[in-house]
């Protein structure tokens, strides 16, 4: 199993019908009560002035809702919203070409906006400080810049991996917004919701089953609602509730917590092979030959989140919930004390 098809990832999957369950306005988003309230604000601010909204970055784990924010943040701006990726825009000059197609006010979408090229990241700089392109004509000591302004627009940037944007970008972002993961309150609330769209009966004991293996993230909580319907379904229940939820999940290897094989691969790696660490992500990356990118967004925030890891400079290490959950006990001491690695 790799990641990519794991149940449990955040990462979309294209059989997500994430468009049709997606919030449209901030009343419909569930959770993120702080980030919503602020963006509430700036948002009603700007419209009054009459002005484009400051720069915005969202940040965090994959499946929290960094894209379905910035389509509501447009929306709720009544302005237009053109999206692209970082590693999309190859040249500076595509950036340009988007730019200069943009309307007043529009919101300018950024996904993985970490994975710009210095190039055009450099063209952004000038672009959201002064809203100016600077633009080099011809070769030689004939070449000469060209300053061309561009409408009013709100870049709303999303990653990931907020510590690898370079500070220069970093800082030309007005409004940062950082998404956690979110409640099993919250969860069961994205649940609920869905399930309706889904015309698909529910019990509160159902809903809070999956909310509860779900990792915090919404992305997770409408994919296992999908799966459990199907086993639902086919074993002729009419209602999904927690016997049903938890049956489905099961038969799926998500456990308890919602830890899927590749989360407990990772752990046991830890634990049998390094005896509970440290032990280096790239040396954990080529045991379970996962990208470190993926080890690092998909899999590791969870387990930290849970205590079940930390990473410290020596590489990560096993916690002892993180033990007690594979049913393990910690060897004494810590790893020095081991006898037989001296
Ligand atoms: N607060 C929320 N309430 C209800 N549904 C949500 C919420 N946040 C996200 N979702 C649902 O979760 C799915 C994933 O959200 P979204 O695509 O916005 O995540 P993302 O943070 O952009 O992920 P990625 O990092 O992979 O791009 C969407 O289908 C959306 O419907
Ligand atoms: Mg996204």
């Amino acid at each position: 199993m790799t990641a990519s098809d794991r149940l449990t990832t955040g990462t979309r999957i294209a059989e997500d019908a994430d468009a049709a369950l997606r919030p449209k306005t901030l009343d419909e988003f569930v959770g993120q009560k702080g980030a919503r309230e602020n963006l509430r604000v700036f948002i009603a601010a700007a419209k009054a002035r009459g002005e484009a909204l400051d720069h915005v970055l969202f940040f965090g784990p994959p499946g929290l809702g960094k894209t379905t924010l910035a389509q509501i943040v447009a929306r709720e701006l009544g302005v237009g919203f053109r999206a692209t990726s970082g590693p999309v825009i190859a040249k500076a000059g595509d950036l340009a070409a988007l730019l200069t197609n943009l309307d007043e006010g529009d919101v300018l979408f950024v996904d993985e906006i970490h994975r710009l090229s210095p190039a055009v990241e450099e063209i952004l700089y000038p672009a959201m400080e002064d809203r100016a392109l600077d633009i080099m004509i011809g070769e030689g000591p004939s070449a000469r810049s060209v300053r061309i302004d561009l409408p009013r627009f709100t870049l709303v940037g999303a990653t990931t991996r907020q510590g690898l944007l370079t500070t220069p970008l970093r800082d030309r972002f007005g409004i940062p917004v950082r998404l956690n993961f979110y409640t099993v309150e919250e969860l069961e609330l994205v649940i609920s919701r869905a399930a309706r769209l889904l015309a698909l009966p529910i019990a509160p004991d159902g809903a809070t089953e999956i909310a509860r293996r779900s990792r915090g993230t919404p992305r997770i909580a409408g994919r296992l609602l999908r799966r459990v319907r199907d086993f639902a379904h086919d074993a002729g229940h009419e209602t999904v509730d927690a016997r049903a939820a938890d049956h489905a999940l099961s038969r799926l290897d998500v456990d308890r917590l919602g830890l899927d094989l590749m989360d407990r691969r990772y752990l046991h790696m830890i634990a049998d092979i390094y005896k509970g660490g440290p032990v280096g992500v790239e040396t954990l990356a080529a045991g379970l030959s996962e990208p470190r990118d993926t080890i690092e967004d998909v899999i590791e925030p969870y387990l930290l989140q849970l205590g079940f890891i930390a990473r410290t400079a020596r590489g990560r290490i096993l916690n002892a919930p993180g033990w007690k959950h594979l049913g393990l006990t910690p060897p004494e001491g810590g790893q020095d004390a081991l006898p037989g690695l001296l």
